[in-house]
């Protein structure tokens, strides 16, 4: 069983370094999360507002909005890296944040002996996180690189090694911040037929994109938010015309900032 159920919760981030007079006017002005005032020595941003929501398996989600609308933060409050400030949040099943994937490597360990720390970190037991690594071997064509330092490896290996690693588990649900692109063109098509067979695989899914032909590619549901706050929620086409209709009618806040004042 795979759900997720968000009932009125809201993500605050209070900013106490904030009392400079002009940096607490420039934040007040800024495109983002909802200004929820500033006392004596901060100020509060409120970057998720009070979100009730319903995830169930076979929902491939759409997270649209402009810059600071809170995407990024909804993935972490999906995932479970963020508690809600305010009403609560229920996840079931196994997650799979595809965000920062080198995120944890220990680039003084070699690649193998960091394939089976992120597999055991990922919950496995160390003998089977150890049955993984000839796969990823194969997948990420290292080759003797695998038994050198991670140190050692070029960005594009790192990225190789990570990618492979963290699709070599299939999880419930994945969360996603853009459409993720690896390796040198051979490598990229391999590496996205890879992806597709984990995300088609996956209960629910939910990417965060600005691109609104991947989104139109991978999901056929999304929620549009504006200001930590969900305007529209449906259909994928539903919502994307609603979007490009406010896009092209001047509204400044579908396709970029939106000036919030406190
Ligand atoms: N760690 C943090 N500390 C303080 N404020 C934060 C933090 N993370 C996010 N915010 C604020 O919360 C709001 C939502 O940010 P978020 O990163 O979720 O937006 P986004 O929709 O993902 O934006 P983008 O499209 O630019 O990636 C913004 O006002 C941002 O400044």
């Amino acid at each position: 069983m795979a759900s997720i159920d968000l009932r009125d919760a809201s993500v605050e981030f209070k900013i106490y370094n904030a009392r400079g007079r002009s940096l607490r006017n420039s934040l007040m002005q800024r495109v983002g999360g909802r200004i929820e005032g500033a006392s004596g020595d901060h100020v509060c941003i409120r970057a998720l507002d009070h979100i009730t929501l319903s995830l169930r398996p076979g929902d491939r989600v759409a997270l649209l909005g402009h810059n600071g609308a809170g995407k990024s933060t909804m993935l972490r409050l999906l995932s479970g890296v963020y508690e809600p400030s305010g009403g609560a949040a229920d996840i079931t099943g196994s997650v799979a944040t595809l965000l920062d994937l080198s995120m944890g490597m220990d680039f003084e360990m070699t690649g193998r002996q960091n394939v089976i720390l992120r597999a055991v970190f990922l919950g496995m037991k160390r003998a089977e996180a150890r049955k993984l690594v000839p796969e990823i071997a194969a997948f990420s064509e290292l080759g003797d690189y695998l038994d050198l330092p991670m140190r050692t490896y070029s960005s594009g290996m790192v990225l190789r090694l990570a990618f492979g690693v963290s699709t070599a588990i299939q999880p419930d649900i994945i969360l996603m911040d853009e459409m993720i692109s690896v390796g040198d063109a051979e490598f990229a098509v391999k590496a996205r037929a890879r992806l597709e067979t984990m995300l088609s695989a996956a209960r629910i899914f939910v990417l965060a994109s600005h691109d609104l032909a991947t989104l139109r590619q991978y999901c056929n549901r999304a929620i549009w938010l504006k200001e930590g706050r969900i305007v529209a929620d449906g259909p994928i086409e539903d919502v994307l015309h609603r979007f490009e209709d406010r896009a092209a009618h001047g509204d400044q806040g579908a396709l970029s900032g939106n000036v919030a004042h406190a």
